[in-house]
């Protein structure tokens, strides 16, 4: 009787929500259908759950994203092994750890993913190890490992000119947006002064990345092919197995030429520390004679076209051989610690050789004949030293290299210069300009530095680039007082003309100048009145070069 009173009320009370039920649901049916405040009532509150869920999507996706940061810095302050038997232990442990966890199921994606992003900052070939995880790992953790790696990416690309030129040096670079004539904008970067500088004050200096003799000074014991001191007057140290024929002022700078990039292009040595075995060829006789062959064709060329940017490019690519290769086997030299370039600030992300020129702009260089017997003399030398080292030029990324040492290249006119550097020959689209307030003339080399490449050019300029040591060290001189904030400029060519010329024929010669070497139309104070008027201490190189120009 009691279970039968249980199972009628039940059965009364579920009865009724389902009744109650309906007629809610009818209610809400008839209301949706006749009354139109209703529906406008439900879309705002679907809108409004819609718009809850996004939020909290999107604070999930943000905090996810906080949590791969704060990892990723975490990472980045980890050291890195210093040996390269370290390097390859931590690769394998790291590499394992991430296999296991990688199994274990979506919660353990993301540590897995760190693990393998540990290896891969250590990895010596980061590109070629990305395509194989690319295959091998679990796509949700591949994802994080490229978030990861993105986000490094970003932030190194974004946080350069945070870091660099560091603090002592006395500048910052940024970036200004112009409006061309197109009336679309432009990035315009440039050089700042971080304090006020006085008349013939000494900003910074700084060594150049690579520097290259005039070809008609190269092997003439005039001047040391490294550091470009004239040693007219004194012994010179020459290695006999140099194919260029290049001498030096001392032991150090020859041996820090063939460090840098004389030994893999021009010499016999192994072209990398033996120590270094990535790449490296088996050195059989028949090796060293087509690398011979190589080098000597490259030489032939260079002698015969007088051309010193091929030589620019082919110097910056063997130093950043030599640079990598010091990553892996490290070798610290007092002898190195004097040929010390500009830096990022303490605390930087980790830059590459090369990602200290990547930012530099470029002029647009034409492949014609001479440069694709260049370029392929180059590749050549570069590919008999090392097994894919031409992988470094290909013939666009020479063509953008030749530009860029084209566009930012310093003529070095330490102690004085020359009166009667020989005129280029050729072709006037062949000829090589390099920025100098003294005339590409009178200049006996060429080279290229980290921070001095951002000076823009002004015909009425603050800043001057000096050699007074003797060599191609630069000391960055103000030409008069400079405020904190102001823009650097240093002139790009002779900006007075040669000889007697009248002002306005001076005018006339260095817009060409400055049209041909840079495509500048120059708009500086002087040009645009006409003021051609320009202070002479743009024009003097150093105390004792003050003969006429
Ligand atoms: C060696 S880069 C100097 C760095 C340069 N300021 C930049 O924006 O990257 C030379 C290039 O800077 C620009 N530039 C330098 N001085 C200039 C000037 N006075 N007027 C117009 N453009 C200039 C031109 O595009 C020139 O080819």
């Amino acid at each position: 009787m009691v279970s039968k009173t249980i199972q009628y009320t039940t059965v009364v009370f579920i009865s009724t929500v389902a009744i109650s039920s309906l007629a809610y649901v009818a209610w809400w049916d008839y209301k949706r259908r006749n009354d139109p405040s209703f529906r406008k009532k439900i879309r705002k509150e679907h809108k409004k759950i819609h718009k809850h869920a996004k939020a909290a999507e999107e604070r999930a996706k943000q905090q996810r994203t906080e949590d791969l940061k704060e990892s990723l810095e975490k990472i980045k302050a980890e050291p890195v092994p210093p040996t390269a038997e370290e390097r390859e232990q931590y690769f394998m442990q790291h590499v394992g750890v991430g296999e296991q966890l990688s199994v274990q199921g979506p919660a353990f994606h993301v540590p897995a993913a760190l693990s393998f992003y540990r290896a891969l900052r250590v990895y010596p070939s980061p590109v070629e190890l990305i395509m194989i995880y690319q295959k091998t790992v679990p796509e949700p953790i591949f994802k994080i490992v490229m978030d990861l790696t993105s986000m490094d990416t970003k932030e190194r690309a974004e946080g350069y000119y945070h870091y660099f030129p560091p603090p002592n040096m006395n500048v910052e670079v940024k970036q200004i947006l112009v409006a061309a004539e197109s009336e679309e904008q432009t990035r315009k970067i440039v050089l700042i002064a971080r304090k006020d500088f006085r008349y013939g004050e000494n900003i910074y200096q700084e060594h150049p990345v690579v520097a290259q003799l005039d070809m008609d000074l190269e092997g003439t014991s005039k001047y040391c092919s490294h550091c470009f001191r004239d040693i007219s007057s004194s012994l010179s140290t020459i290695r006999p197995d140099d194919l260029l024929g290049s001498t030096y002022c001392s032991n150090e700078c020859q041996m820090l030429a063939s460090m840098q990039s004389q030994n893999l292009l021009f010499g016999c040595g192994p072209p990398v520390p033996n120590n270094v075995v990535v790449g490296q060829k088996e050195r059989t006789e028949e090796a060293e004679i087509e690398r011979r062959a190589s080098q000597e064709a490259f030489v032939n060329f260079l002698k015969a076209s007088n051309w010193t940017q091929v030589l620019l490019v082919a110097r910056f690519c063997a130093r950043h051989v030599s640079e990598e290769a010091k990553k892996l086997a490290p070798l610290h030299t007092p002898l190195l610690e004097r040929a010390r370039l500009p830096e990022p600030a303490a605390g930087s992300p980790q830059y590459s050789f090369f990602d200290h020129i990547e930012r530099l702009k470029y002029l647009k260089v034409e492949p014609i004949d001479m440069v694709m017997l260049e370029h392929h003399l180059l590749k050549d030398v570069l590919s008999k030293a090392v097994d894919g080292l031409e992988e470094l030029v290909d013939l666009e990324m020479y063509l953008v290299m030749k530009g860029k040492m084209a566009y930012n290249a310093i003529g070095v006119a330490s102690a004085g210069g020359r009166n009667k550097r020989p005129g280029a020959k050729g072709r006037i689209e062949t000829w090589e300009w390099t920025r100098t307030p003294y005339g590409t003339n009178r200049q006996i080399g060429s080279a290229l530095y980290r921070v001095s490449s951002y000076l823009s050019h002004s015909c009425s300029p603050s800043v001057r680039p000096s050699f007074p040591t003797g060599t191609n060290e630069l000391h960055l001189v103000a030409t008069r007082a400079i405020s904190k904030g102001e823009e650097l400029t240093m002139a790009y060519t002779n900006t007075h003309g040669d000889g007697d010329d009248s002002i306005e024929e001076a005018y006339r010669k260095r817009r060409v100048r400055l049209a041909r070497g840079w495509k500048i139309a120059c708009e500086c104070e002087s040009c645009t009145g006409k003021k051609a008027e320009i202070p002479s201490a743009t024009m003097v190189p150093e105390a004792k070069a003050e003969e006429p120009i």
